[in-house]
């Protein structure tokens, strides 16, 4: 560790009186997570209101040469198995323990893929204590028995916390290269802490906007997965690129009623932003969802989603199949499935109660005539927007 990170470790540690910089601790790893942490280790080297040091809990795996994946992070500075090729900054420090990671921290950012955000909030209750901020990049929901839950709701309930949430088109592997790219920051609260998460994100190549919309920004990330599940089917059937811009129209139409039958509150222009429009164009282009998607129905839907996650990603994980199904849930027990013809055909898709091709040819006994429902739902939909 260096002079200066040694010293701002001490410096907290024999701090009597509040620290008056900020520590960060990033709570995940995986390809997304390990950009986070280049993003805001560059950021904190030069923005004088950060300690350097960016601390990065790590699920700590064995690689195939018998190395821990957190020992070859804090020699290499790379991310051996999630971000081949990338320095991540001097200043990340990579932790096995998620307790350790976090504790002297007061700005968390969690960024695992959703399933396995209730165990790690379950394992964080209790132990964050004084004035902490969170903010979420975690695309998906939890379904609770009494509803769906925004994994930022998960985190503020479970650790008594206040959390925002970042979302946008944002390929990890195009952000690692520093290409251009936008996003959102949504928040509920204070605009102040808002722009201190965008402090901390933007950079020349990573322009972030806030939004005070925390839900809606937070429903465009989650949701859009589920279309590009979709596309992915349409490009698996080779059915061209007309059919698959009508499954982003209507699955961003989709995505909107919804958000705002869940949260009435949801703005139409945050669906604008890049965590709307632009997400739902470079997910259903260039995702791990869409490509995943691809090879399903090129299978002819014989192989398995699991089975091909494991193959095609090799640890990496998809949220759209988990969330479809959660979706499909929300909607079957609030008696909404007819009015999200494409969400509830997706997930039929996906546990093989509905083919591939059913995704523009399916036609349910009650309802649905063509992809864009019939003139019922087209007006039932249409007033929720
Ligand atoms: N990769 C991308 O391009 C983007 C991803 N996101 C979102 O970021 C979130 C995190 O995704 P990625 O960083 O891409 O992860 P990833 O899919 O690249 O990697 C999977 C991660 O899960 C971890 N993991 C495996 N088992 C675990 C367990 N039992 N408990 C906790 N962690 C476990 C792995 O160690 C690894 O860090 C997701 O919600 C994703 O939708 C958002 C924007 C872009
Ligand atoms: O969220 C993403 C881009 O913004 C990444 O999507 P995939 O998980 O489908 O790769």
């Amino acid at each position: 560790m260096s002079h200066s990170l040694q010293k701002s470790r001490q410096d907290h540690a024999n701090g009597e009186c509040r620290d008056p910089k900020s520590r960060v601790t990033v709570v995940g790893s995986g390809s997304w997570g390990s950009v986070a942490a280049k993003l805001i280790a560059s950021n904190a080297l030069k923005l004088p209101s950060f300690h350097d040091e960016v601390r990065m809990w790590v699920f700590e795996e064995v690689l195939p040469n018998g190395e821990k994946l957190t020992n070859v992070i804090n020699k290499t500075n790379e991310n051996a198995k999630y971000l081949p090729g990338i320095t991540l900054g001097r200043n990340v420090v990579a932790d096995p323990d998620l307790e350790n990671a976090v504790k002297e921290a007061n700005m968390l950012v969690f960024v695992t893929p959703h399933q396995f955000m209730d165990g790690i909030c379950k394992q964080l209750k209790g132990k964050i204590s004084g004035e902490v901020e969170a903010i979420s990049l975690v695309k998906g929901m939890e379904v609770k028995k009494e509803g769906p839950c925004l994994i930022s709701s998960l985190i503020s309930k479970e650790l008594g916390i206040n959390c925002c949430v970042l979302m946008g088109a944002n390929i990890a592997n195009e952000i690692a290269m520093e290409k251009f790219s936008e996003a959102t920051v949504g928040y509920g609260g204070s605009r102040d802490i808002a722009e201190k998460w965008v402090q901390l994100f933007s950079t020349p190549y990573f322009m972030v906007t806030p939004v005070h919309d925390v839900e809606g920004v937070e429903l465009c990330g989650t949701l859009k997965n589920i279309v590009a599940i979709a596309t992915g089917f349409v490009d698996g059937l080779d059915m061209g690129n007309n059919t698959k811009a009508a499954i982003m129209r209507i699955g961003l139409r989709e995505m909107k009623a919804l958000s705002k039958l869940l949260f009435p509150s949801v703005k139409d222009s945050t669906f604008f932003e890049s965590c709307g429009v632009a997400d739902v164009i470079t997910t259903c282009l260039g995702g791990r969802n869409r490509r995943v998607a691809e090879a399903f129905a090129r299978s002819g839907g014989k192989r398995s989603f699991d089975e091909l996650e494991a193959e095609m990603l090799k640890g990496q994980k998809l949220q759209g199949v988990l969330t479809a199904r959660e979706v499909y849930e929300t909607l079957d027990h609030r008696g909404w499935l007819e009015m999200f013809p494409l969400f509830s055909t997706v997930h039929q898709i996906c546990i093989g109660r509905l083919k591939p091709d059913d995704i523009v040819h399916y036609r349910d006994h009650k309802s649905l005539i063509s992809i864009d429902g019939p003139i019922h739902l087209r007006k039932s939909i249409s007033s929720m927007m």
